[in-house]
């Protein structure tokens, strides 16, 4: 029984242990199973997509200066800011695993980057092989070169005064019957053109001198002289380069003027560019402060061509402080060349003239003026030279610029306003594209028209 008992006794120890041994197990299990439940529920949760706060745009977007108008600042360069397009950066990296990889330089425009604002780093572009920097948008244009416009453009001038041209040589086509009707007839086309009497008057005198003087002329013969005489009339002697070179340590300031709408703000700009292509640093005034729209025009003409503007963002601004401010920039940049625009519309004729004597007064404050131009418009004919007397009253013209004679038989108008203000023109518009706009050669002009 001992034995048994004894037998048995270390049987029944090993069943208690036994048992404890499975509650142990079962504990174990349970245990496991409540820490495997609360890991998977716990990553379960974590292992969502976390929303993330909306990202701020890149720095570089964020920071980068908004692109400003050519509006010049006095106290910073008079010269826009000519590197659009040519700053293209890459966008910062698009994940922060990434930035271990070279930088690459976007193949897109740093623009159209910084547009995106806070989708840029989602929306990266495809980095492209880092390689030699695209080659950069041209944002300037290249006026073209002065010399030889004229040429380029005389076809215009013939077009509108062809009819002055053939009527003159139809009516010597006779050859020797030069009665007084064909005499009239001369007159009357050199009139209708705007010639006006007194040189219509010198130029059929000297012609029939001539044919007297020789007894009798073939129509070629005519036909010289009636070349020589115009050519005579609109005068090649005048001097007519335009003050557009430093003087001494200034630079030249060139005033322009003339009537609402015959073309003195796009005169401006054309004549920017011709000066632009003679490689002369040209600094713009927008003096036009009665037409709001004026200032903006003038500073896309500017712009296109690199040429900074001075102006003031309020309508109805004193134009005399704008045009000194212009001309000080000037002085201050050292540029080659000032020119100013103003206004043609005012609410009365006195008020006008007023406002150029000012403008004219005060830009004399800083420096001396060297061109006044006068824009007057070909096609207005007698009426634009009643106009330009009234401004010639208020400032000093030293040149005219005839706009629009591309589209005017009266080319006669040239000799007229000439002789009116007893000055030459410089400049012809003969169109309506950026560089229609020519110096004026007597003799292009005078081919222009008989040939
Ligand atoms: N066909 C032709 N059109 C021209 C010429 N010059 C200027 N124009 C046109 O004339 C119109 C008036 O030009 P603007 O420069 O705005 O005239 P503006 O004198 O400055 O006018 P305001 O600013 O109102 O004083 C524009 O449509 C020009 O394109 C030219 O030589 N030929």
């Amino acid at each position: 029984m001992t034995r048994g008992r004894h037998d048995v006794g270390p049987v029944c120890h090993d069943g208690r242990v036994d048992q404890l041994w499975e509650i142990l197990v079962v504990l174990t299990v349970v245990l496991l199973g409540a820490v495997g439940l609360a890991v998977a529920f716990l990553r379960g949760k974590g292992g969502k997509t976390k929303e993330l706060p909306p990202q701020e745009p890149p720095p570089a977007a964020k920071d980068a200066p908004q692109r400003k108008a050519n509006t010049y600042t006095p106290s910073s360069t008079a010269k826009i800011d000519t590197s659009k397009g040519s700053t293209a950066t890459a966008p910062p990296p698009a994940d922060t695993d990434e930035r271990d990889e070279p930088p690459v330089r976007s193949a897109e425009p740093k623009e159209k980057v910084e547009n995106r604002g806070g989708t840029a780093v989602e929306e990266a572009p495809a980095p492209v092989e880092p390689a030699p920097a695209p080659p950069t948008e041209p944002s300037i244009e290249e006026p073209e070169s002065a010399r030889g416009r004229m040429t380029r453009l005389s076809s215009r001038m013939a077009a509108s005064n062809s009819a002055m041209g053939k009527g003159l040589l139809g009516a010597f086509s006779g050859g020797g019957k030069l009665d007084e009707s064909v005499w009239e007839e001369v007159e009357d086309i050199l009139l209708g053109a705007d010639l006006g009497v007194e040189a219509t008057t010198e130029l059929v005198d000297n012609l029939k001198k001539r044919v007297k003087t020789e007894g009798s002329a073939s129509p070629e013969q005519l036909e010289m002289w009636l070349h020589e005489e115009l050519l005579k009339l609109v005068d090649p002697t005048m001097d007519r380069r335009i003050a557009a070179s430093r003087v001494g340590d200034r630079p030249a300031v060139v005033m322009v003027v003339g009537v609402n709408g015959t073309g003195k703000t796009t005169t401006v700009g054309k004549l920017a560019r011709v000066l632009v292509a003679e490689d002369k640093e040209v600094l713009l005034g927008a003096a036009d402060t009665f037409r709001a729209a004026a200032a903006d025009q003038l500073e896309t003409w500017g712009a296109r061509v690199g040429v900074a503007t001075v102006r003031s963002e309020k309508e109805g601004a004193d134009p005399a402080a704008v045009a000194f401010d212009a001309v000080k920039a000037g002085k201050d940049e050292e540029v080659d060349v000032v020119i100013i625009d103003t206004a043609g519309r005012l609410h009365n004729k006195v008020g006008l003239m007023d406002e150029l004597s000012k403008v004219k007064r005060v830009i004399e404050k800083q420096s001396p003026i060297d061109e006044c131009l006068l824009v007057l418009d070909a096609t207005t004919g007698q009426n634009g030279m009643r106009q330009a007397q009234v401004f010639a009253q208020a400032v000093n013209i030293t040149g005219v610029v005839l706009t629009k004679l591309d589209g005017t038989a009266k080319g006669g108008i040239v000799v007229l306003v000439q002789r009116e203000l007893g000055v030459p023109v410089k400049l012809v518009g003969l169109g309506e594209g950026a560089d229609d706009l020519a110096p004026f050669d007597p003799k292009a002009f005078v081919d222009a028209v008989l040939d």
